[in-house]
């Protein structure tokens, strides 16, 4: 079994490059499907979660191969519609080639995604969409097959913004019969990216970062070159770490405009952040103030950070509220923290974080991507030695966190034991 071991106390100093998003990576793969030509993708991250998804793909009888972070997709000829159950159960976005199958081949079956450690998330907004678009959908033993011989444009109102059931309903509107608006839609970067994407192979998607996108359907998506976004969680949680161990590093190859409410807590928090024209400085000088975090939909702050801002605020003086108003259950790395010292209560939807002078190494456990990362960060804080348990979790999302956080001076090291 892989760990993580952090020796806490070190500065961290110097200069990280961002990777690629994964969560702009994982939907423009998914949507490769949707044309006969080959696409490339630059910046792919080496994730997990990448290899995963193109797992999906290949055992849909896609062609798939990467050379320098460029990934090259051929989906000429399609052999199956159906995903393997255990690359579903590995990863929910193997949800996300619903939608484009759906539109490419016209049926689509693939495994209820189940819930994970940060909630049950349920996928009726996915399928109530695809319904809309005339999709007949059926659900037996726990697999859900979709089928429409000519998808029908429409307008479809998300009870709740989620990201995930814009991109899908976005690439499966993207070849339909006619226009389909989507209201009260996601606003995340990556669905940006994911429009700018199917706009590239020929597509008419318009309003993406806004709560309103229009997709007007087209006979046929053309093969393309796209460069993925750089991912925002990577980079807050780089920017997080500079300032728990009260270092300065310049996070470089960000969008800063996509890091908004981070750096605004950030500043809140005490750390003095500055845009440079190669990226962004973050410098701590070790005093740390207690604030108030609420998780929202983009442009609010991100769940995808509550756990990192968590660790942080372990050690800041005062107290500190964090809702979580996205996800019903994302709560599971409070437990961890606390085996390190950490004071934390959870009360409903909200943990209240009484900051300690010092918190102690422990042996802890990842309970998935973002608590992983959190508790490396509780990790450079503490007095002594951590060890992280199931780091699987932090490399569906992190490419080579350790690596790159030795290389700014942190003692951390990967075992395998
Ligand atoms: C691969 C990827 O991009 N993952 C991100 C994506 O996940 P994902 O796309 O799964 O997240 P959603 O935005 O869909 O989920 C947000 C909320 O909506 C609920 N919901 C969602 C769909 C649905 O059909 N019904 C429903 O009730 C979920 O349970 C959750 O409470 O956005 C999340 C919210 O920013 C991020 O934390 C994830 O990192
Ligand atoms: C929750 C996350 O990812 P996923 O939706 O793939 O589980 C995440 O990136 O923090």
């Amino acid at each position: 079994m892989e760990k993580i071991i952090v020796r806490g106390g070190a500065t961290l100093r110097g200069r990280v490059a961002i990777s690629g998003a994964k969560n702009a990576v994982l939907p423009v793969i998914a949507a490769c499907l949707l044309t006969e030509e080959e696409c490339r993708i630059a910046e792919t991250p080496n994730l997990a979660d990448v290899a995963t998804i193109c797992e999906v793909l290949k055992a849909l009888g896609a062609g798939v191969s990467l050379r320098d972070r460029e990934l090259i997709i051929n989906c000429r000829e399609l052999t199956s519609h159906e995903p393997p159950y255990h690359c579903v159960r590995r990863m929910r976005a193997s949800f996300l080639v619903m939608g484009s199958l759906l539109a490419r081949t016209g049926r689509a079956k693939i495994a209820m995604p189940g819930g994970c450690a940060i909630g049950s998330r349920p996928i009726d907004l996915h399928l109530k969409g695809f319904a809309a678009l005339g999709a007949d959908i059926t659900i037996n033993h726990g697999v859900i097959e979709a089928r429409a011989q000519k998808l029908k444009g429409n307008r479809i109102y998300l009870d709740f913004p989620s990201v995930g059931a814009t991109e899908n309903l976005m690439m499966a509107a993207a070849m339909a019969r006619g226009t389909t608006v989507i209201e009260n839609a996601a606003e995340e970067p990556e669905i940006v990216d994911l429009a700018n994407f199917i706009n590239s192979m020929g597509g008419r998607i318009t309003g993406a970062g806004t709560n309103i996108i229009k997709v007007e359907g087209v006979e046929r998506l053309r093969g393309t070159f796209h460069t993925v976004i750089p991912d925002r969680i990577e980079a807050g949680t780089f920017m997080v770490a500079a300032a728990a161990t009260g270092g300065e590093v310049l996070v470089e190859n960000v969008i800063v405009d996509h890091l908004k409410p981070v750096v605004a807590k950030l500043r809140e928090i005490g750390a003095e952040i500055k845009e440079e024209p190669s990226g962004v400085r973050v410098s701590g000088n070790g005093e740390l103030r207690a604030v108030d975090v609420k998780t929202l939909p983009y442009p609010g702050f991100p769940t995808d950070m509550q756990a990192q801002i968590m660790a942080l605020l372990t050690a800041a003086r005062g107290t500190s509220v964090i809702t979580e108003t996205v996800f019903e259950n994302r709560f599971m790395h409070v437990n961890e923290l606390k085996r390190m010292g950490a004071q934390i209560t959870i009360e409903g939807h909200a943990a209240v974080v009484k900051g300690v002078d010092q918190l102690m190494g422990a042996p802890v456990k990842a309970t998935d991507l973002r608590a992983g990362a959190a508790l490396i960060i509780a990790g450079l804080m503490a007095q002594g030695e951590t060890e992280i348990g199931c780091i699987h979790h932090i490399d569906r999302g992190y490419e080579d966190i350790v690596g790159k956080l030795r290389k700014l001076g942190a003692d951390i090291e990967r075992v395998d034991n």
